[in-house]
């Protein structure tokens, strides 16, 4: 079968190549990568999910069909209470209160992304939401699945979880019903359209690319 899927997962393949070379990452699942570099990216991020949530929420509002309505909803809270829990209990080991983490300053990639993502949510068509949030949900299933299968990266005592939140069957399902609904929202669209959806696709991408590496570099404002 042909999948709309499988386009976007062949036309993505090297930046997501690239994200999974990256030091950040390369450094997280062999257990060397500098805490300071992890706790950057933590606070980042829960400011990143915050908006990430908003998408599912949009999501909901733009859905045809109660099931899929519902789903958004499970993702949102699932966002709020699972991924962003993690997030709370990392931060707490390291002395960071939740009031701290929630008042991150984001840095200029965090704000392009979250951007990107709720301007294609709030001004196009649910499909064009679903292809900005996807590689998001894919890209962190395709790594955590895969460093469950490292040796030692779960023995490690700060990465383990976070391996194992990403690598889980819960996260998993999540994002295959994204990808999934994904290919029924392209069902029949017409070739312009699908390339526009590749597009958002790809540019969450490089966004994703850039997350990785603002976290690496400590990225800051330069003014
Ligand atoms: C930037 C980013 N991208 C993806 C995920 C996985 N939801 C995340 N937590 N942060």
């Amino acid at each position: 079968m042909n999948r709309f899927s499988d386009r976007l997962y062949r036309s993505a393949q090297e930046i997501w190549t690239k994200s999974h070379n990256h030091p950040f990452l390369t450094e997280l699942r062999e257990g060397t990568l500098d805490p300071e570099r992890f706790i950057y990216y933590l606070k980042q991020d829960y400011v990143y999910l915050i908006d990430y949530a908003k998408m599912f929420a949009i999501g909901s509002m733009k859905a045809r069909d109660l099931d899929t309505m519902g789903k958004f909803a499970e993702l949102l809270h699932s966002t709020l209470n699972v991924e962003m829990e993690l997030h709370r209990q990392y931060a707490a080991r390291f002395g960071i209160s939740r009031e701290e983490l929630e008042q991150t300053r984001p840095s200029p990639t965090t704000v392009a992304y979250t951007k990107y993502l709720l301007d294609t949510a709030s001004q196009g068509p649910l499909s064009e939401a679903v292809a900005a949030l996807l590689p998001c949900m894919w890209s962190y299933r395709e790594i955590g699945a895969a460093y469950m299968r490292v040796p030692g990266a779960l023995e490690h005592p700060l990465y383990r979880e976070w391996i194992l939140m990403y690598g889980s069957e819960e996260f998993g399902a999540l994002a295959d019903w994204c990808v999934g609904l994904l290919d029924r929202l392209a069902e029949g669209l017409p070739e312009q359209e699908l390339a526009q959806l590749e597009e958002r696709f790809l540019v969450a991408s490089r966004l994703e690319y850039m997350f990785w590496d603002m976290a690496y570099r400590l990225e800051e404002w330069p003014v």
